[in-house]
């Protein structure tokens, strides 16, 4: 397959959104790169890219809605999430350039990171082989669009309980400790750096009270106090912290990962454990499978807990459900096997 694809030339609308922000700058240095090996790879690139997150996702909709062969994405996990969200059901292709702080996504998904030249080579070559496939070759099996440059992963709809879907994420959702601290830092106007992070950390752990939690899996109910509460389609976030080592982003399952509530002593002992993914042994962590979460704050066994956040977003408070849908995004890549 990949010899043939090799020997195709792409053709195509592709839709280019490109945070300029993403790796401290990254994304904004390597936007004539990008273009350039677009249109070298023979692809009619249309921008659109916007001045933020909110803007660049309407901007990505209304360019897939007038037609798109493929949406790439140039930046960070923060733009995998907006590819997700548009293209999430749609057949349309999604290509990641990763060059981000974290591309925990790009990495799990075996992707290049840091490499615009191969990220580049895997959409040219991604289109080029589902080119060369029939609509009829592409519905006749299940691992169709996989054999032609496309690998179909699973995605997360998140809803209110019983509402419709209003975001989708491709990687983790967290409602712990670590969201906290995300929001916390987002709020801070100093310093402009990481330090926030650090200042936001030292902060949420000084007053740090376990969160109260009603946590249904597929039906079946765990209440408790909490430190963590993660529901992770692919293995990491936060730029290489492994919460969830076991998860495969298209074995058709979520893990629900459950910190219980931790002093902040024990926090710290377990916390260098995310980087190996070896906390998942510790007695205070579990880890279930499922397809479906529902998380509600239970004030009788805790503090409120935090805002969610997913693939490192703001998303919002709870209570919100979380579903997966199976192979809901194809992402361009080398055929399988090759
Ligand atoms: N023009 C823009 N388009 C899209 N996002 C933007 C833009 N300007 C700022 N942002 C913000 O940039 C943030 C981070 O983006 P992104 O994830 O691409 O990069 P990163 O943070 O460097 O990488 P990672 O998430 O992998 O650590 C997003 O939360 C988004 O709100």
């Amino acid at each position: 397959m990949e010899a043939a694809a090799a020997h195709r030339t792409a053709t195509g609308r592709v839709g280019l959104v490109l945070n300029p922000t993403s790796g401290r700058g990254r994304g904004a240095k390597v936007r004539e790169r990008v273009t350039a090996g677009l249109a070298a790879a023979g692809l009619d690139a249309v921008d659109l890219s916007g001045p933020d997150l909110a803007a660049a996702t309407s901007r990505a909709r209304a360019g897939l809605a007038q037609g798109l062969d493929a949406l790439v994405v140039v930046g960070g996990d923060g733009m995998v999430h907006l590819g997700a969200n548009v293209v999430a059901g749609t057949g349309v292709p999604l290509g990641i350039v990763a060059v981000g702080t974290g591309n925990d996504v790009a990495r799990d998904l075996g992707l290049p990171v840091h490499d615009v030249d191969a990220s580049l080579a895997l959409v040219r070559d991604g289109l080029a082989a589902l080119a060369g496939v029939t609509t009829a070759e592409r519905s006749a099996t299940s691992d169709g669009p996989a054999a032609a440059g496309v690998r179909m992963v699973d995605a997360v709809a998140v809803s209110r309980p019983g509402g419709p879907t209003e975001h989708w994420f491709m990687a983790v959702f967290s409602c712990g400790i670590d969201a906290a601290v995300n929001d916390r830092a987002n709020r801070m106007t100093w310093p402009a750096d990481g330090g926030r992070y650090v200042r936001a950390l030292l902060a949420e752990l000084g007053g740090f009270r376990p969160f109260g939690y009603r946590v249904t899996m597929d039906g079946e109910v765990w209440e408790g106090d909490g430190t963590l509460v993660a529901v992770a389609n692919t293995r990491s976030f936060g730029g290489g912290l492994l919460i969830a080592p076991d998860a495969e982003p298209d074995d058709g399952f979520l893990e629900v990962v459950i910190a219980d509530g931790l002093r902040r002593g024990q926090l710290l002992r377990i916390f260098p454990r995310l980087y190996r993914g070896t906390h998942v042994s510790h007695p205070a962590v579990q880890v279930r499978r499922v397809r479906s979460v529902l998380i509600e704050p239970l004030l009788s066994r805790g503090a409120a807990p935090p805002v969610a956040f997913a693939d490192g977003e703001r998303l919002d408070a709870l209570p919100l459900q979380c579903d997966l849908h199976p192979r809901a995004v194809g992402v361009l890549t080398r055929s399988l096997g090759a």
